[in-house]
């Protein structure tokens, strides 16, 4: 099957409420959605979202990537031989790791849809019986003021989630007063996790999860707690705390990848397909943590059901990925999308359809 057209457009969704991290304050999901055709006219989907202050990917930029310089290096290409359509899109531009996840996810849309398989089945890594059908995802709370969070918080728990993934970064000490709070409304069977999204400084994140520790507030992990280049600071926290530290900014690529597993920059790494360019980088990485016994999180930027569900075929299919952070969809306040896995909540389900199963985009295409 050869690539035959390439279009794209936008999707625009507002947010339930603003999402806040240490880096920014969004309320709506912009994203660019890709439209990939094949010669007997079966159609793939994939999505991308300007995460301007993490990937450096804009919306012009993510379109100019793909109008100029992806979708030429690959139209006509036969789809059967996947890694070099890949490859070809790896070294057609460097970078631009958005523009390239979203032509991934389409491709893969498509590969999954010509082999009549979910995709999920496709990416397993050969231990069947590890396969999921079901994952269970946090839920972002923004960060805010301590009782703004424990509202939120509690409103997450009402809608069933048993994992929060709270957002801090902004004060060590009034973060441990966040958490406390949070812990205290929540109660102890509440898995929290934590995220400062590089909020803080080595010395700043040693003392702020020590002093959680010290009050026994029962944190799963804490996320990318220093700056994304601060290589040196990542391992001083990860040796210097009793809790585990997970690496997101810090993880674009496999080397990235490897480097912290080698160099214990960090225990436990998350993966967005946003940073790795798609799902060929992530597989690469799933890989290497399975070799070296270091557990993985698929996460999500803020990104609506398309990019998310590949996200979420990932999850399933591959055992060393323990933990979701696909809470893209329940951010949004609508869903304008239909098939795909079923989000409910903490709960998504995959479906057998063939592909990601994502079979309605209202979307206004334009060729490119
Ligand atoms: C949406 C997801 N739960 C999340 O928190 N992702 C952030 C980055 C999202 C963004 O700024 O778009 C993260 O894990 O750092
Ligand atoms: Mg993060």
């Amino acid at each position: 099957m050869k690539i035959q057209e390439i279009a794209i457009g936008y999707i625009s969704i507002p947010l339930v409420t603003p999402f806040k991290t240490a880096l920014r304050t969004v309320d709506s999901v912009n994203d660019l959605i890709v439209k990939i055709t094949t010669d007997d006219g079966t159609e793939g989907f994939g999505e991308a979202p300007p995460t301007a202050v993490i990937t450096g990917d804009t919306k012009e930029s993510i379109e100019a990537a793909i109008r100029y310089y992806i979708a030429p290096a690959i139209k006509g290409m036969d789809l059967e031989d996947l890694p070099s359509v890949m490859e070809k899109m790896e070294h057609c531009i460097a970078k631009n790791t958005s523009a390239k996840a979203a032509v991934d996810i389409a491709l893969y849309d498509l590969y999954a849809k010509l082999q009549k398989r979910p995709l999920f089945r496709l990416l397993g890594d050969g231990k069947s019986d590890k396969l999921k059908t079901e994952l269970e995802t946090d839920l972002t709370i923004s960060v805010n003021d301590t009782e703004e969070m424990v509202r939120d918080s509690i409103s997450a728990i009402e809608q069933g989630f048993r994992i929060l993934k709270v957002k801090v970064g902004k004060g060590g000490e009034k973060d441990v007063e966040r958490i406390r709070e949070i812990r205290r409304a929540v109660g102890k069977d509440v898995v929290i996790r934590v995220d400062a999204n590089q909020g803080w400084t080595r010395e700043e994140a040693v003392s702020t999860i020590r002093a959680m520790e010290k009050e026994d507030l029962g944190i799963e992990l804490v996320e990318q707690p220093v700056s994304y280049h601060d290589f040196k600071g990542m391992q001083y926290v990860t040796a210097s705390v009793e809790t585990k530290i997970l690496a997101d900014e810090s993880v674009f690529s496999y080397e990235d990848a490897v480097r912290i597993m080698e160099e214990h920059g960090a225990d436990l790494i998350n993966i967005k397909l946003m940073k790795t360019g798609g799902i060929h980088e992530a597989v690469r990485i799933c890989d290497a943590a399975e070799e070296h016994g270091i557990s993985c999180m698929i996460g999500c930027m803020l990104e609506s059901k398309v990019s998310v569900s590949a996200g979420a075929h990932l999850a399933a299919g591959r055992s060393i990925v323990t933990m979701a952070d696909l809470d893209g969809p329940s951010l949004c306040r609508e869903d304008p999308y239909r098939g795909g896995p079923k989000f409910s909540g903490s709960k998504i389900s995959m479906q057998e359809e063939p592909g990601i199963g994502i079979s309605h985009v209202p979307v206004e295409f334009v060729m490119i």
